[in-house]
């Protein structure tokens, strides 16, 4: 959805990054779960949900405002539309980017029915007076609309129907307190267990007709960095090499071999997460090194590795921000196969083992 923005090349084109590419975007469709039922794992976020949207049809009333937040991939787009299908309500999709003027906004919400999902991707990026005529919006089912210029301008309040705003961040933190209060309920999305994202992948092979076992399956879920988005791509990609080179059947030996191929490794590192690692730890023995050290000695920028290697190496406990520099952790040398030099044994106080 936003491949070209605020990305580096070198994100935009790799298999395990989280953001949407091209072919997902045309693919997501068809393999989005439509109902709670079908949505697999964030068991807190689907029973709370489930019990915000069984009470208000209750009611027969419209639904609270839904914030979700969230790592990209992990279903808030997905989240947005079943919340729409469980109310029986028409959704309307926009995000924060595209909300330049609040008139932008003020056309949007005059032109929703009653009871309408407002899907508002990347909440956190509106322009500030749209976010103020939002706040209104959302709490009151009113805006002011301002007619003219200057001193002889004059707000018009127009009434709104009852609609339920559904609105999606990666960065909760990034929103004002004032926003964020006026949502009924928030949704932390969590990154999925290897078991949930067999479930899923198992889900899409049945809906784009490939054959995996579940050793496959296994093998799949582990490289996907706890993101369906990312399993889905691999699943992809394994399919394309199953085809040509095995009989079309996804085993476990067939999964390692084609992600082999696509140097996605055991754990879900690519080529640049390896190339920082290696380099951490061969040419630094483990650091701590600087950013920008370690930037150079891989030949990428620095923002690059900052933002595009380093948070899933954190993530996964293989390298740590530290004051003094980058520094390997006892797993990143177990990954790589290599064995920490003798001074690096001392430093391992510092994770706690
Ligand atoms: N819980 C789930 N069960 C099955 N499939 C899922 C689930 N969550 C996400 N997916 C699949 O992952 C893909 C990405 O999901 P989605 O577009 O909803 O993510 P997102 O959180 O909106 O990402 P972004 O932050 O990039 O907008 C979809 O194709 C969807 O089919
Ligand atoms: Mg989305």
């Amino acid at each position: 959805m936003n491949w070209d923005e605020d990305e580096t090349g070198a994100a935009a084109e790799r298999l395990v990054g989280a953001d949407a590419d091209r072919e997902d975007s045309a693919v997501e469709a068809a393999l989005r779960p439509k109902d709670l039922g079908e949505f697999v794992g964030q068991e807190k976020v689907r029973q709370q949900l489930d019990l915000v949207l069984k009470a208000a049809r209750q009611r027969g009333a419209t639904a609270d405002h839904v914030l979700l937040s969230g790592a990209p991939g992990l279903g808030k787009t997905t989240l947005s539309m079943i919340i729409a299908a469980e109310m029986g309500a028409p959704i309307r999709i926009t995000s924060g980017p595209a909300i330049q003027h609040a008139g932008d906004l003020a056309a949007i919400l005059s032109s929703l029915q009653e009871g309408e999902v407002l899907f508002l991707d990347e909440i956190h990026r509106m322009s500030r007076p749209a976010e103020e005529m939002l706040y209104m919006a959302m709490e009151d089912f009113r805006v002011d609309v301002i007619v003219g210029k200057g001193p002889g301008a004059t707000a018009i309040p127009l009434e709104l129907p009852p609609f339920t705003l559904v609105g999606a961040t990666t960065r909760a933190g990034l929103l004002p307190p004032p926003l964020r209060d006026r949502f009924g309920f928030t949704g932390h999305m969590e990154f999925y267990t290897p078991e949930e994202l067999q479930r899923v992948i198992h889900r899409s092979a049945g809906l784009l007709d490939v054959t995996i076992d579940p050793a496959g399956a296994a093998e799949i879920a582990g490289r996907s960095r706890g993101t369906p988005r990312i399993a889905n791509r691999l699943l992809r990609r394994v399919r394309d090499y199953a085809q040509v080179k095995a009989d079309g059947v996804i085993t476990r030996e067939v999964a390692a071999s084609a992600l082999q191929v696509y140097e996605v490794d055991a754990r879900g590192l690519d080529r640049l997460d390896r190339a920082v690692l290696e380099a951490l730890l061969k040419l630094f023995g483990g650091g701590p090194v600087g950013l920008s050290t370690l930037a150079v000695a891989v030949g990428e920028e620095r923002e690059t590795v900052e933002e595009v290697a380093e948070p899933f190496l954190v993530r996964e406990g293989l390298l740590a921000r530290t004051p003094r520099g980058r520094v390997a952790t006892p797993a990143a040398w177990a990954h790589l196969g290599l064995t920490a030099p003798a001074a690096q044994a001392g430093q391992q106080g510092l994770f706690g083992v």
